[in-house]
């Protein structure tokens, strides 16, 4: 056996510790399968971190986090942490996280999977064969911009406010990785933003334009972002790769999920230049549903996957687990957030139980 890899496990809030679990269970069996050893740490954050230290993100996590070569991470937030105070609550705590490690560029595929085209509430020829790569920068725009907060203005109004802010360092660095991955993809980058209106949005536009002068065989388009919300509905095989700012990229990967059949089959890497990566489904806690086994846990499975392709040069881990997920959904396993008539409807350790099987080569049905 080569020396272990070291995997941070955040579990978090709400679905996040149910979709963990079948997401470990299976990297360790396709782990023993290939001989490949993993060593994970489990670590607070979110409300859970709240609950048990007062700090959504303990710097024991970071550390955790810091020392290891990847961390997958489920979901933060709920319901009972919603009137916390801004810089105590859950989702602080993960922003944090994605600032201390730098994981600037986060990777949202969106890749309509043959078995589900009919799981979206999209007409089957709209979605059949849509693959969408979104490149969300993680750590600027106006999640983090300076002055942020609330104040009272000239009439007595109690006001809050935010700054989207982006430099063209920041704007650089994360256009480059977006046309290198288009180069690998279609070849085709379209950068999203809205500089008919904001100074920040003309900056990004003349910043990736001049990026894109060093990729002569990427096509750059450019596109307004309300008009980029109609076109990922519209028209989504129009889309190869898109690049945009933190707060237009959370709004069009969930937009981007539907064409998937549900938010539930949305993984993502986030990246930095060096040190570990944090892997996460796009969704988050899922309160709703929690604590009823209900849960798709296959955003998180195959943001596992992108763990073991990105962070940690595991290629053949990833293709079981993407195997897996392919098997059980070709077989007709459906956990309820993607069940259509005709189809076998499972819960989230159930789902697990399924993909375990395919991986170990037992396909038996499990009911
Ligand atoms: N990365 C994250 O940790 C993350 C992401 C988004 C939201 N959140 C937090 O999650 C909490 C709930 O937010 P929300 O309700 O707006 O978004 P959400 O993504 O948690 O849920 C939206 C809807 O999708 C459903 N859903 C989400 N994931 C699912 C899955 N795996 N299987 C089946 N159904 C699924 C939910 O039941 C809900 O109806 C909030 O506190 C929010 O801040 C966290
Ligand atoms: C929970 C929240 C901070 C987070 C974000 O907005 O980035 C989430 O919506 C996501 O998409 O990962
Ligand atoms: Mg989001």
């Amino acid at each position: 056996m080569t020396p272990p890899h070291h995997v941070a496990v955040l579990p978090g809030d709400g679905i996040g510790p149910e979709i963990s679990k079948v997401a470990v269970a299976l990297l360790k069996q396709a782990g023993q399968k290939e001989g490949v050893d993993f060593e994970f740490t489990e670590a607070a954050i979110g409300g859970a971190a709240i609950d048990a230290t007062g700090s959504p993100l303990p710097e024991e996590t970071l550390q955790i986090c810091r020392q290891s070569d990847a961390v997958l991470l489920a979901a933060i937030g709920g319901y009972k942490w919603d009137q916390l105070p801004p810089e105590q609550r859950p989702e602080r705590g993960l922003l944090g996280l994605r600032a201390g490690l730098g994981t600037f560029a986060n990777l949202r595929p969106a890749v309509v999977l043959p078995h589900l085209a009919e799981a979206s509430t999209l007409k089957r020829e709209v979605v059949e064969g849509v693959d969408i790569m979104i490149v969300r920068e993680l750590v600027g725009g106006i999640y983090f911009g300076q002055p942020r907060g609330f104040s009272t203005n000239e009439q007595g109004h109690k006001i809050g406010f935010n700054t989207m802010v982006y430099s063209e360092p920041e704007v650089e660095r994360i256009a480059h990785v977006a046309f290198q991955l288009a180069q690998k993809r279609q070849g085709r980058l379209c950068s999203v933003e809205k500089s008919n209106v904001l100074e920040v949005s003309m900056l990004w536009k003349e910043v990736v334009s001049r990026v894109g002068e060093q990729y002569p065989d990427v096509e750059l388009s450019h596109m307004y972002v309300d008009n980029a919300a109609m076109q990922i509905i519209r028209n989504p095989k129009s889309f190869d790769t898109i690049v945009t700012g933190n707060i237009f990229g959370d709004i069009l990967s969930d937009a981007a999920s539907m064409l998937t059949g549900s938010l539930g089959m949305l993984p993502s890497a986030s990246t930095s230049d060096d040190g570990p990566g944090i892997f996460e489904p796009v969704h988050g806690s899922a309160p709703d549903i929690a604590g009823q086994d209900v849960a798709n846990p296959l955003a998180m499975v195959l943001s596992a996957a992108m763990m073991c392709r990105y962070g940690l040069d595991l290629p053949q881990i990833a293709e079981h687990l993407e195997n897996a997920v392919s098997a059980a959904l070709d077989a007709g396993y459906r956990t309820g957030d993607l069940h259509t008539p005709g189809m076998q409807r499972v819960g989230c350790s159930e789902m697990g139980d399924v993909l375990t099987r395919y991986l170990v080569g037992e396909p038996a049905p499990v009911s």
